[in-house]
Formats: structure tokens, sequence, C-alpha cells
């Protein structure tokens, strides 16, 4: 990247400013090993939860609350965030997140659990948005979950798949860089899906959800 581009990048990655309670949520998920969603990314997840009209969202990777705030900013007044977390320390500052910032309790349900055990108890077609942002080795059975979870026209969007500027690289084939790469042309290819890879943060897949039979090409 030029001098100029990166100038770009990083006036994009702070231009939708976030609040303290966010800032707090972000410092507190740093602290507790969670790395939270950065500003752009955070930013990206509120427009989409917005574009969907998210009224329903699946999260898996609670870590302090960072992208579960901005989920909820971007989603209805009486929108619901359901989100996993396998780490309790984690589950319960995410908690204290979303009463700091004047979330009422009835719009997230933090379930403290491994993903895989919590996500094949959930009903298909019943979420608007699956956001991913928890194990890299789990991705693969997380997506396979969120198809399954949500409605025709629903959202998946998956973060960490440029992997700090790994995944660009085709030199770089350690296991964790490939696993995502290969990923992200598999659902690139999806015909199941309408897939883009923003370079927003370290990089966010999103992609629709297909209405059966609708390819549209
Ligand atoms: C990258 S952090 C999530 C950051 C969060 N989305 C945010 O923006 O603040 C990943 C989180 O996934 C959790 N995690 C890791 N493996 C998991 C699993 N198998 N099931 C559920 N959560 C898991 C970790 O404990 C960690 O809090």
């Amino acid at each position: 990247m030029t001098a100029a581009q990166l100038t770009s990048h990083a006036y994009a990655e702070q231009f939708v400013p976030e609040d303290e309670v966010v800032e707090a949520a972000r410092h507190a998920g740093t602290e507790l090993g969670a790395p939270p969603i950065g500003t752009g990314g955070g930013a990206a997840l509120r427009l989409l939860a917005a574009a969907s009209r998210a009224q329903h969202v699946v999260e898996i990777g609670t870590g302090a609350g960072t992208s579960g705030l901005w989920l909820l900013s971007g989603m209805p007044a009486d929108g619901v965030l359901t989100t996993i977390e396998l780490e309790p320390e984690n589950a319960a500052r995410a908690k204290k997140s979303f009463a700091r910032a004047g979330i009422v309790g009835q719009r997230t349900r933090v379930i403290s659990g491994r993903a895989l055990d919590v996500l094949p108890r959930m009903n298909d077609e019943a979420y608007d948005l699956v956001h991913i942002d928890a194990d890299k080795e789990g991705y693969p059975a997380y997506v396979e979950h969120a198809i399954r979870l949500l409605r025709p026209g629903g959202v998946m969007a998956i973060d960490n798949m440029l992997w700090h500027d790994k995944v660009a690289d085709p030199a770089v084939r350690d296991t964790t860089t490939s696993l995502l790469r290969d990923l992200g042309k598999q659902l690139r290819d999806d015909e199941r899906l309408v897939a883009s890879l923003l370079p927003v943060g370290d990089g966010m897949l999103a992609a629709v959800k297909r209405h059966t039979g609708a390819h549209g090409r």
C-alpha cells in the first residue's frame, strides 16, 4: 500500500466514531484476550443489521460485547441478539457492556457454552443475521450452521477473513491462514450465497443467503 492508501484506510476505519461504552468494551476485550472488532468492522456490522432489518441475530464469539453493541445499534429497537461465548468471564463482561449501554435485558441472550454444543439446538431459518467471530478452526462448521439458521435473504458476516494480511499472500500457508483462504473461496463460489469480501478491519466476508431457485445470473 502507498502512504496515501494507508491514510485512506485509516480514515475509513475511524469514519464512524465509537461511543464511550463501545470503547470501554473494546478495551475490556483486549485485556481479556478476546480481540474485539475494530471500529470499521463494527460500523459494517451495524450497517448490515440495519440494511437487513435484523430482528433476530446470532453471534458466535461474544468477547466483551464490542461487536454485540454495534449489532444492537443497527437492529430495530425490539430486536434480539443471541450471542454465544465459551469463557464465562467474557460473557459476564459482555452482559456488563450491554447494561452500561442501557440495552434492556430482553434484547440480549448471552449463552455461556461451546458454540458447537449450542448451535444444533437453534432453529432452521429463524434468524436474519449471523455474525461469526470465534475460534478459527471452528469456522467451517459455524458457517454451515449459519446457512441453516438464516432465513432466505438473511446475512452472514464473518470476521478475520483476511487474517492479519496473511490470506492475500499465497506464500503463507500455515493451518489457520490456509483454512480461512480456502473457506473464503468456498463461500465465494457457494451457489447458496451472494458473497463479498469487505476489506474492513481484519477482513469481513459478508454473504446473503439466496432465496431458493433465485440464482439471478
Ligand atoms: C475474537 S473474540 C470475539 C470478539 C467479539 N466478537 C468482540 O467484538 O468483542 C473470540 C471469542 O470467541 C470465544 N470462543 C472461542 N472458542 C469458542 C467456542 N468454541 N464457542 C464459543 N465461543 C468461543 C472466545 O472466548 C472469545 O471471547
